[in-house]
């Protein structure tokens, strides 16, 4: 069933929501979500809801096509940090509109800004806090992922596209270059060469099939589909032991930083510690009794 994860009692049939003076959505079930309250604060630019043990994050900046105003990207870090400290939570998915997962940056908010104040502020610095959540967090992507939209892609765990999602770094057409990982990660994700012709003229996207054939996502999902399909994936993920899924995580995130043999040595000393965990125990002994796991995260 459908609920808010901050607070059951936002959930309210859909014929009385509709007078509700916040700002709601419906859905086919038949319930209106309404903006997430998380511990008292109602999110302006989000939703969120619990799926089993998923949590959902949707932007909702429609008018902007998602756009990643300042506020908006503060209420995302809110929410990711308080399904991490969740215990009943094992992942999250983050998603946009079919139109637009994020087509960037607030180019708006941020086009008087001058050199002094953004380096002072670190502006945009805070985008990164998403990066030290312990949980994986998994993208599902429709529509438009353009500058900071794609850098916001490639900072989760996992992409699943849309067949029509758009992915490209097109900040040097605004006399810029991407600041949130689209020079870093993007590489990573899709090689030099390519990396270079997106970001350099700004003009080359790649196109949900494009994006799978270089690696950026793993997944390719018809468009009303993509939702249910990645949360299908972030719900077997949380329903793995919680201390594995989070060393994993940290470990794979840890290759792109550190040189093999450290990370080798890090896996292995990981690896090792996992013994002390009752999930190993429940794990192994369920493989051997031919049952399926019930993992408790101890
Ligand atoms: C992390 C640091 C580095 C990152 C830097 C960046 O990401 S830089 C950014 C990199 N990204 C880009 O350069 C992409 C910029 N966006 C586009 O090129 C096009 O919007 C489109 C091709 C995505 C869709 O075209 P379409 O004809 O289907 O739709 P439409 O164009 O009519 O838009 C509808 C409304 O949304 C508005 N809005 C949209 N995007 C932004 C935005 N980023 N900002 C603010 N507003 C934005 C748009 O102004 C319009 O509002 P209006 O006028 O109704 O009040």
């Amino acid at each position: 069933m459908l609920r808010n994860v901050f607070s059951p009692a936002l959930i309210k049939p859909l014929t009385a929501a509709k007078a509700a003076p916040m700002a709601t959505r419906a859905f086919s079930t038949g319930f209106v979500l309404r903006q997430a309250d998380a511990g008292n604060t109602a999110y302006s630019h989000i939703l969120t809801e619990t799926r089993g043990k998923v949590g959902l994050i949707t932007l909702n900046r429609p008018k902007a096509l998602n756009a990643l105003c300042n506020d908006l990207f503060t209420e995302v870090n809110d929410a990711l940090r308080k399904y991490d400290n969740d215990s009943n939570i094992g992942a999250v998915v983050i998603t946009g509109s079919q139109k637009a997962f994020a087509a960037g940056a607030d180019i708006k908010e941020m086009k008087d800004n001058s050199f002094i104040e953004t380096y002072k502020t670190d502006f945009l610095g805070h985008w990164a806090e998403m990066t030290s959540i312990k949980k994986p967090i998994l993208a599902a992507v429709n529509g438009y992922a353009l500058g900071g939209g794609c850098e916001l892609a490639m900072m989760c765990d996992i992409i699943y596209a849309g067949e029509k999602a758009v992915f490209g770094q097109p900040e040097i057409k605004l006399g810029v270059i991407p600041g949130a990982g689209g020079t870093q990660r993007l590489v990573k994700a899709v090689g030099k060469s390519k990396a270079m012709e997106m970001v350099l003229t700004g003009s080359v996207n790649l196109n949900a099939q494009e994006a799978l054939a270089a690696g950026l996502v793993s997944k390719i999902v018809p468009i009303e589909e993509l939702v249910d399909e990645t949360v299908k994936t972030a719900e077997l993920i949380a329903n793995m032991g919680q201390p594995s899924v989070a060393m994993g995580k940290e470990l794979i995130n840890k290759s792109f930083e550190i040189p093999l043999s450290a990370g080798l040595r890090w896996e292995r000393i990981l690896f090792q510690s996992l013994f002390g965990t009752a999930d190993q125990k429940e794990g192994m002994n369920a493989f051997v009794e031919k049952r399926k796991a019930n993992f408790t995260n101890q």
